[in-house]
């Protein structure tokens, strides 16, 4: 049996979170052989409803969890922690946008950046669920000076597995067999969904499917999910967005399959000209518990417009936490 590795989870009494925290105890994030430790950080009133949730993980018997703390520290939930995966934040409700939180949300990153950086293991492999998710992201990673910049990551994996969906109901296949979506920009509705990669049983994408249907339908359903979602039921969207946070640690830590890709925020390295530092979304491989952002991908007019686009949003937003970014 592999040693334990230590999960830290924030906000793990919302809603995501208990989707997620069953999920990763079960093995389906780090694999079956791989026992977890789990640490979860509440705020204080919230400590009780977080207990309920740890006497329900024990009620399971999961043989992969092999421990559980919980605190409303910072410095106690990242103690040492392989992975942190920062969920906690308030969730947007109807008519707003997802950086309409970033006033609300913003200091609890700068906080917990603070946290990681003096106490989580050097290697951290961070992922940032709570919106704005990109400029959270961004914020916890420049309040940890100490820690692999490149180990800052946030969530759009959502965005990407709705392209999937959307695509293979519209040309009648199954998810599995589409390959090389890309989700480019922020987790808003910025974002840009591009199929011009992809791939429908080896069939290009873009030839299946009416050139009207990907500008008018697909683009703006994927980028509008999360308020439909929202409209729908009252709340935001949690079990599918647990689930692809598990998608995305797990593709991370265990790699991606051979021939394809996934989408994941990451600071940009100045990849397709987007400026150095934003954490924005690039397709990226992963191998050995690290990614590279593909290189080398065609870009035509339209898709350049609509990269430079998400990338000006991420821009403004980074410059409206500026007194957050030391
Ligand atoms: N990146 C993405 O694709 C997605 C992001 N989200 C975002 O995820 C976040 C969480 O969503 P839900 O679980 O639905 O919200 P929720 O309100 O059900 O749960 C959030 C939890 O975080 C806790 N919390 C607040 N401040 C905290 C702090 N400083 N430290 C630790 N815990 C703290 C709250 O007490 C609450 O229990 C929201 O910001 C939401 O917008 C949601 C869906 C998709
Ligand atoms: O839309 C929201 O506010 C929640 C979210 O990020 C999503 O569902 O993509």
């Amino acid at each position: 049996m592999k040693n334990p590795v230590r999960v830290a989870v924030t906000g793990a009494a919302g809603q995501i979170s208990y989707s997620l925290l069953f999920r990763i105890a079960s093995g389906d994030m780090l694999g079956k052989d791989q026992p977890v430790i789990l640490q979860l950080l509440e705020i204080t009133p919230a400590m009780d409803a977080l207990r309920g949730v740890v006497m329900e993980l024990e009620d399971c018997a999961f043989p992969l969890l092999a421990g559980t703390v919980i605190s409303d520290k910072p410095e106690e939930a990242f103690a040492d922690a392989d992975y942190a995966l920062l969920v906690g934040a308030r969730p947007r409700g109807p008519g707003m946008e997802r950086k309409d939180l970033l006033e609300a949300n913003a200091a609890i990153f700068s906080v917990q950046g603070k946290a990681l950086n003096a106490v989580a293991s050097r290697q951290v492999k961070v992922l940032v669920v709570g919106n704005p998710a990109n400029t959270n992201a961004l914020i916890a990673q420049r309040n940890a000076p100490d820690l692999d910049p490149r180990n800052f990551t946030a969530m759009t994996r959502l965005d990407h597995n709705r392209a999937l969906a959307q695509l293979a109901g519209k040309t009648g296949a199954a998810t599995t067999d589409i390959r090389q979506m890309i989700i480019w920009g922020n987790h808003s509705a910025t974002q840009y969904p591009d199929i011009s990669q992809a791939s429908v049983k080896g069939d290009a994408a873009a030839g299946l499917v009416p050139r009207e249907w990907y500008e008018t339908d697909f683009i703006p359903t994927v980028q509008q999910r999360g308020a439909a979602i929202i409209k729908a039921r009252g709340a935001s969207s949690a079990a599918s967005a647990a689930s692809s946070a598990i998608d995305h640690i797990r593709d991370w830590a265990l790699g991606t399959p051979d021939g394809d890709w996934v989408s994941m925020a990451v600071p940009s390295d100045g990849s397709y000209g987007i400026e150095e530092g934003l954490i924005y979304s690039f397709p990226v491989t992963c191998k050995n518990g690290d990614y590279s952002i593909v290189q080398g991908l065609e870009i035509d007019a339209f898709s350049r417009q609509r990269m430079t686009v998400t990338e000006q949003e991420l821009r403004e937003e980074r410059d409206g936490v500026a007194h957050l970014l030391p």
